[in-house]
C-alpha cells in the first residue's frame, strides 16, 4: 500500500509565502490564457475583414464594365495569301488592343453553305464544327494577346500562326519583361512538386517561379498579385487572382479573351456575362449616322459592337437558321454608320473596326468606368538590371476557347 504524497516544503519559505506564490503563478497562467485568447478572436476577426474585403473586390472586378467586339472570321478567307491573312488578323488585334477592349467573339456569318472550310473539335461537350477562318483568327489573335514568355507554353508550332512572327506587337501593359516591376503578373502553372498545403509554382516571366496559394493542374494560364517580398527571404509569393483584378485594382488594361461564335445568335447566347450584354451595336453603311446619337448619352455595362463581313450583316442575318428576323437593324439596340459620307464605295471591315471604336468612345457611357492607370508606364525596378533583354517568345485564359484541340 502506497503512502499518500505529502508536499514538502523549501527550507526558507513559510507555507503562506508558498501558497501566495502558488496563486500569484496560477493568476499569471490565466491572464496568459486571456491574452492568448484575445488574440486568437482578434486574429480570427481580421482575417474574417480580410474575406469580406476580398470579397468586395471580387464583386467590384465582376462589375467593371466591359466593351466586346465581333468580328467574322470569313474576312480571312478575301485575303489573297497567308501573309495577308495572318497581317490582317494582326490588325483586328491591334484595334482591340488600342481600344482596351475585353472580349472578341470570332464568328461565323457564312454558316452551311461553303461547308468545305470547316474543322472539327472533339471535346467534353461533344462534336464542335468551326470555320477554319475562325479559328485561325482566333488562333492569331490569341497569339498576340499572350504575353512573349508564355507563348511557347502555349503556343505549338502550327501552320495557322507561320507568319504571326513578323506582325507587330501589342505592347500591351500585361506583356512585362523581367526588368518590369508591376503587381501583377500574367504566368504558367508548373508541374513542380510542392509540399503538402503548399500552392502551384508559377513561371511569370521571371528568373524565378512564384510560390502560389492555390494547387492548380499544371499547365494552366493565371493571373498572379505578386506579393511583397519577406524580409530575409528570396523567395517569390504570389496570389492567384480573377483576370479582371489588374484592371479593377489599377485602372490598368489586362489584354482580351477570344470565343469563337458559329452562327450569328451565338455571339448574343453565349455571352460569358452573367445577364448578357446590356447594349447591342450594329454597324452598317445602312444605320443611323452616328451623329444622331447623343454624347455620353448612350449607357452601358456589357457592351457589343457587331460588324459584319464582305456582305454585311445582313448575309449574317441569312445564314443564321435560328433568327426569322428579316431587318437585321431589329437584332440591336443601335444600328449605325460610323462614317456617313464615306469616300470609299467600301470600307472593310478592318478599316471599320478602328472608325467606331474610335467614334463610339465620345458617345459611350460605361456605368462602372475602370479607374484611370496613373502610370506612365510600367515601372523598370533596378532589381534585374542584367536582365533586360525580352523573355524567349512564346493562352489559355478564363473563357477562353480552348483552340489546342482543332486541326
Ligand atoms: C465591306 S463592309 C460590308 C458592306 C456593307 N456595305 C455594309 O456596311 O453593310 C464590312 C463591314 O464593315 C462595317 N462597315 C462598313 N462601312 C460602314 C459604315 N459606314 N458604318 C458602319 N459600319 C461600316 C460593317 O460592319 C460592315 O458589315
Amino acid at each position: 500500500m502506497s503512502l499518500p504524497v505529502v508536499p514538502t516544503k523549501p527550507p526558507g519559505k513559510s507555507w503562506r509565502e508558498i501558497n501566495q506564490e502558488r496563486k500569484a503563478l496560477k493568476r499569471q497562467r490565466n491572464e496568459e490564457k486571456i491574452i492568448k485568447r484575445e488574440k486568437r478572436l482578434a486574429l480570427e476577426k481580421e482575417i474574417e475583414v480580410k474575406v469580406k474585403e476580398e470579397a468586395e473586390i471580387e464583386k467590384k472586378n465582376a462589375e467593371i464594365s466591359t466593351i466586346s467586339i465581333a468580328i467574322p472570321g470569313s474576312i480571312l478567307e478575301n485575303a489573297q495569301s497567308a501573309e495577308l491573312r495572318t497581317y490582317l488578323a494582326g490588325q483586328i488585334a491591334r484595334a482591340a488592343c488600342i481600344f482596351c477592349v475585353d472580349e472578341v467573339i470570332v464568328y461565323d456569318d457564312i454558316g452551311d453553305k461553303l461547308n468545305t472550310k470547316k474543322t472539327k473539335l472533339e471535346d467534353a461537350e461533344g462534336l464542335k464544327i468551326a470555320r477554319k477562318s475562325c479559328v485561325q483568327l482566333a488562333r492569331i489573335l490569341q497569339y498576340l494577346e499572350c504575353p512573349q514568355y508564355l507563348r511557347k507554353h502555349f503556343f505549338p508550332i502550327h501552320k495557322d500562326l507561320e507568319f504571326a512572327g513578323l506582325l507587330n506587337p501589342l505592347d500591351a501593359p500585361h506583356h512585362l519583361r523581367m526588368s518590369n516591376d508591376f503587381k501583377f503578373r500574367e504566368g504558367i502553372t508548373m508541374n513542380k512538386k510542392v509540399k503538402p498545403g503548399r500552392g502551384s509554382q508559377v513561371n511569370v516571366g521571371l528568373l524565378q517561379d512564384v510560390s502560389s496559394d492555390k494547387l492548380l493542374n499544371p499547365g494552366i494560364r493565371v493571373t498572379v498579385k505578386m506579393l511583397p517580398a519577406v524580409e530575409g527571404s528570396k523567395k517569390l509569393k504570389g496570389k492567384i487572382v480573377s483576370l479582371a483584378t489588374p484592371r479593377a485594382e489599377t485602372g490598368v488594361y489586362w489584354g482580351y479573351t477570344v470565343r469563337i461564335a458559329t452562327n450569328l445568335s451565338q455571339i448574343f447566347t453565349q455571352s460569358p456575362y452573367k445577364d448578357g450584354y446590356d447594349l447591342t451595336i450594329g454597324t452598317s453603311d445602312r444605320g443611323t449616322p452616328i451623329n444622331d446619337l447623343p454624347d455620353k448619352g448612350v449607357k452601358y455595362n456589357h457592351a457589343l459592337i457587331v460588324f459584319g463581313g464582305l456582305q454585311g450583316i445582313e448575309a449574317a442575318l441569312e445564314s443564321d437558321e435560328q433568327l426569322k428576323v428579316d431587318d437585321a437593324s431589329l437584332l440591336f439596340n443601335y444600328y449605325i454608320n460610323v462614317l456617313p459620307n464615306q469616300g470609299s464605295r467600301t470600307i472593310r471591315t478592318e478599316e471599320a473596326v478602328l472608325v467606331a471604336l474610335s467614334s463610339l468612345r465620345s458617345k459611350l457611357k460605361a456605368e462602372n468606368e475602370p479607374m484611370v492607370f496613373k502610370d506612365t508606364g510600367i515601372a523598370t525596378s533596378s532589381i534585374f538590371p542584367q536582365q533586360k533583354q525580352d523573355i524567349s517568345d512564346n493562352s489559355g485564359i478564363e473563357n477562353n476557347v480552348d483552340l489546342s484541340k482543332f486541326d
